[in-house]
C-alpha cells in the first residue's frame, strides 16, 4: 500500500526514514492559519488532519501521514514571522518549562487515524546575548517556539520528558507503532 509523508519538512522526512516502510512525499497545502481554536491539543490535531485531508482527497487509495508541531508557553507559539516575534518566543520560554505538541494523522480515504505526543521541556535562564545571537541566525524561523531543539536551541535545553523526536517533528517510534496498527486494519 502507497505511503505519502504529507509535508515539507526536512526534519520530518529523515525520521519518518528511520521507519521500514517506503514512502513518497506530497506537501500539503492546507492553510494553518484557519485554524484559531486556544486549545493546544485540539489546534494541533485539527491541522494534522487538515494536512492529511488535503493530500488524502488527491490520493484515495494511499495511506497519508499529516503532522504539526506547536509549543506551548501559557498560549501557542507557532513559527515566528519576525526578530521581534522571536525574541518575545525566546523571552517566554526563558527559565521556564513548556509543553510540545505534535499531532500526527494517519488517513486512508474516509478512515482517519489522529493521535498526539505531548514533550515537556525546560529552558535555563537565557541572556539577551544568547537571544539575540540565536535571532540573527536563520535557525528561529522555520520552528515552532523559534527554537531547533536539534541545532542552535541545544544550548537552551536544561530538561526534557518525553520524545526527543516528537520535539524535532514526529515521534518516531509511536509512529512506526501505530502505522503498523493502521496498516493492518487494510489487510484481507
Ligand atoms: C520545537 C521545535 C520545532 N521544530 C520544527 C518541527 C516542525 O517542522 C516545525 C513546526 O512547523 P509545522 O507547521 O509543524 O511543520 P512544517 O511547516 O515545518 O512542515 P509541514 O507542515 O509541511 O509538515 O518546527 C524543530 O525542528 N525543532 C524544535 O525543537
Amino acid at each position: 500500500m502507497d505511503l505519502i509523508l504529507a509535508s515539507q519538512s526536512p526534519r520530518r522526512k529523515e525520521l519518518m526514514a528511520l521507519l521500514p516502510y517506503p514512502f513518497t512525499i506530497i506537501p500539503s497545502t492546507f492553510d494553518e492559519s484557519t485554524i484559531t481554536d486556544p486549545d493546544p491539543e485540539t489546534a494541533v490535531i485539527k491541522i494534522a488532519e487538515g494536512k492529511a485531508a488535503n493530500v488524502a482527497a488527491a490520493f484515495p487509495e494511499s495511506v497519508v501521514i499529516g503532522s504539526d508541531t506547536i509549543v506551548y508557553q501559557n498560549k501557542i507559539l507557532g513559527k515566528p514571522k519576525s526578530a521581534g516575534e522571536a525574541e518575545e518566543m525566546l523571552r517566554s520560554l526563558s527559565g521556564r518549562t513548556h509543553t510540545v505538541y505534535t499531532g500526527v494523522t494517519l488517513m486512508k480515504g474516509e478512515k482517519a487515524h489522529s493521535f498526539v505526543e505531548k514533550t515537556s521541556v525546560t529552558f535555563w535562564p537565557l541572556t539577551d546575548e544568547e537571544i539575540g545571537r540565536y535571532i540573527s541566525t536563520d535557525d528561529p524561523y522555520d520552528k515552532a517556539g523559534a527554537y531547533g531543539i536539534q541545532s542552535g536551541g541545544a544550548l537552551f535545553v536544561k530538561e526534557i520528558k518525553g520524545d526527543y523526536y516528537a520535539v524535532v517533528g514526529l515521534p518516531a517510534a509511536r509512529l512506526k507503532r501505530e502505522l503498523q496498527r493502521f496498516l493492518s486494519c487494510f489487510q484481507p
